[in-house]
């Protein structure tokens, strides 16, 4: 387990100091020139703004008490940016929440930028659609890994970065697919990305005739993680150009081919050791998206990019495989060639998003009972 490591904490001269000294207060910026809001909340939108490096951690009323009791034990009346990174970022979006009244008001604060981001995608969905015609899985699971560049709380748009593959498990994943009648994926972005995800289920069903849930948050998160309306917006903006895929979509989710599922435990500073007995089911193949689903697996913790998953994720009972492009501190199953390399090239490797992994996170195989085939 990864328990023994310590958390990764904010720190001035890393990625997580510059997180909120830069990307944090830009992000509230943006929210406040969406003009979404009454003055007062407005007003409480700047003052967070401007205090982010004195804000205490108070006890919030839109945080589900079963997953966030250890957190408020822990960290109740102390300073946002004394929290470990990744406390602190899943705190300040469940605070900007409760300052734009989410739960009673329903508005997502980051609706205007995610609308401006789809309207700049149509040509880039229409062209990927028309190529996708051709595709075999390993591109589908490409596609899908590229549009995890996509994620609009990132400084730079996804689109201005060229991603190259360090560690690449497809082959793997693609033999497995057979095995299993069901796939979980624990969604990321919105926009680009959920386009790319819903053709690669599309692929799962029609080759593989798989069950699907897709899991989201019950909440906004880290800008553009996916919430329910984000889905139903996708599909309507699609509509217009792509109305055979939107039906089928459509039609797999009516007859319950694909499940989605909105849990607030993604919403809470949980890891994966944590997850709610029921939210995943033992039999199916689980796909992790993106950087912050990542950090889960491994608690957020300090490792050594050399650091063999498998070895901090035996508490998996999934087969489960990542699909990502690197935008913080954390990574494992690399070579030390490999990260001396990496470290020669760009310091900051880790968490520039131009470097990414398909890669199998926990050593678990399905059992499939009366098999000949051999299982670990
Ligand atoms: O999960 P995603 O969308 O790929 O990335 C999430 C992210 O943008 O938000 C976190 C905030 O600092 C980082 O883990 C990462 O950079």
């Amino acid at each position: 387990m990864f328990d023994s490591y310590p958390k990764i904490p904010i720190n001035e001269e890393a990625f997580s100091g510059m997180t909120f000294r830069v990307r944090y207060p830009k992000i509230l910026t943006d929210v406040i020139q969406s003009e979404l809001f009454d003055q007062r909340i407005t007003q409480e939108l700047e003052n967070l703004k401007q205090s982010l490096n004195t804000q205490l951690v108070d006890r919030l009323s839109n945080t589900t008490a079963a997953y966030w009791h250890d957190f408020y034990v822990e960290y109740e009346g102390k300073k946002l940016i004394d929290l470990p990174f990744f406390d602190a970022e899943v705190y300040l979006f469940a605070l900007i929440n409760s300052i734009v009244q989410y739960d009673t008001l329903q508005i997502d604060p980051y609706s205007k930028i995610k609308s401006a981001d789809l309207s700049q995608s149509q040509l880039a969905f229409d062209r990927i659609l028309a190529s996708s015609k051709d595709w075999d899985t390993k591109d589908f699971i490409l596609n899908n890994l590229h549009g995890n560049k996509s994620d609009l709380s990132q400084l730079v748009h996804g689109d201005e970065v060229a991603i190259e593959v360090i560690l690449d498990d497809s082959q793997t994943l693609i033999g497995q697919l057979p095995r299993y009648t069901s796939t979980e994926i624990i969604l990321d972005n919105t926009g680009m990305e959920l386009f790319s995800d819903l053709l690669l289920v599309d692929h799962l069903i029609d080759k593989y005739d798989h069950q699907i849930t897709l899991h989201i948050k019950a909440a906004p998160l880290f800008v553009s993680d996916v919430i329910d309306e984000d889905i139903t917006k996708l599909l309507d903006f699609l509509s217009h150009h792509q109305e055979e895929f939107v039906q089928r979509i459509k039609t797999y989710i009516k007859q319950g081919k694909i499940t989605i599922v909105a849990h607030n435990f993604w919403n809470s500073p949980g890891h994966f050791d944590t997850i709610p007995k029921d939210l995943i089911s033992k039999e199916s193949l689980l796909l992790s998206k993106g950087d912050a689903n990542y950090r889960r697996f491994f608690g957020d913790r300090i490792l050594d990019s050399a650091t063999n998953a498998f070895e901090l994720t035996s508490y998996l009972k999934n087969e489960a495989f990542a699909i990502r492009t690197l935008k913080s501190d954390i990574q494992t199953s690399l070579s030390t060639e490999l990260v001396q390399s990496l470290n020669s090239r760009n310091k900051e490797w880790r968490n520039i998003g131009k470097f990414a992994v398909i890669q199998k996170v926990s050593a678990r195989i399905l059992k499939i009972p009366n098999s000949s085939q051999k299982e670990s």
